[in-house]
């Protein structure tokens, strides 16, 4: 499928900081709309319906998946998320830059359907920084943050399938990173268009 804005997929281990770093970015990027997703897990403290996820029933994800609403969905961490087909179609029928922060199995199902989707993932220098930012957080029960901790292996296998990987070790230099890559993509398709039109004319096609 093509699309005329980009899609970005940011994926990591729970603490790993993509949250962070995707946040930072929105602040700095103006031209980069987040997806906001649905997921059937509650709200950590701060967190608002409709702002970083619309947190829903089990019976209302189910009638989201009967009705075809989700573009992709999974079960993660024992709870369901999925991104809605609305919160990507709107926005990048906008030709706006998409940015989706979703797990290693939401990722491999956006890339089969957008081809040209840029998969990046976030990696923490170590386990023992991935366990203190966990519990620095402050927002987990402690066997919740042991069950992230338990599925940071299976999900850090994947991603050597990813596009991109960043090693969030000193956050500045990572978000450096993470603007790295959407720039260069930017101007990649602004590239392509360009040689495109001059060779069209070149040909004398319109
Ligand atoms: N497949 C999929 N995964 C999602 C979606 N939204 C969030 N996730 C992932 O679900 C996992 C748990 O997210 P969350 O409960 O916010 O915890 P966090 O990773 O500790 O911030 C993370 O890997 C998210 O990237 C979605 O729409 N689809
Ligand atoms: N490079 C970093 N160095 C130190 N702490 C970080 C870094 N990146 C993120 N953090 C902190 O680690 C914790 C987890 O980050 P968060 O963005 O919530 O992770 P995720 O969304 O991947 O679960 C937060 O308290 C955040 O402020």
């Amino acid at each position: 499928m093509d699309y005329p804005g980009n899609l970005f997929v940011v994926a990591a281990p729970s603490g790993a900081g993509k949250s962070s770093l995707v946040k930072a970015l929105l602040e700095l990027d103006s031209h980069v709309q987040p997806s906001v997703s649905h997921t059937t897990r509650g709200p950590r403290g701060q967190e608002k319906h409709g702002r970083e996820y619309f947190f829903v029933s089990d019976a209302e994800f189910d009638q989201m998946v009967l009705g075809d609403g989700f573009v992709e969905w999974a079960h993660v961490h024992g709870r369901r998320y999925g991104t809605s087909k609305r919160m990507i179609e709107d926005r990048i029928a906008h030709g706006q830059d998409v940015i989706l922060e979703i797990d290693w199995q939401g990722a491999l199902q956006i890339k089969r359907i957008f081809t040209n989707a840029v998969l990046v993932f976030i990696l923490p220098p170590s386990w023992d920084e991935l366990r203190s930012r966990l519990e620095r957080r402050g927002e987990d029960a402690p066997e919740v943050i042991e069950t992230r901790l338990a599925n940071a292996a299976t999900e850090m296998a994947q991603a050597k399938e990813f596009d991109f990987v960043i090693i969030n070790e000193l956050f500045e230099r990572a978000l450096f990173d993470l603007k790295a890559i959407v720039h260069s993509q930017r101007l990649k398709y602004v590239s392509q268009r360009r040689a495109r039109a001059e060779t069209f004319t070149a040909l004398g096609l319109t």
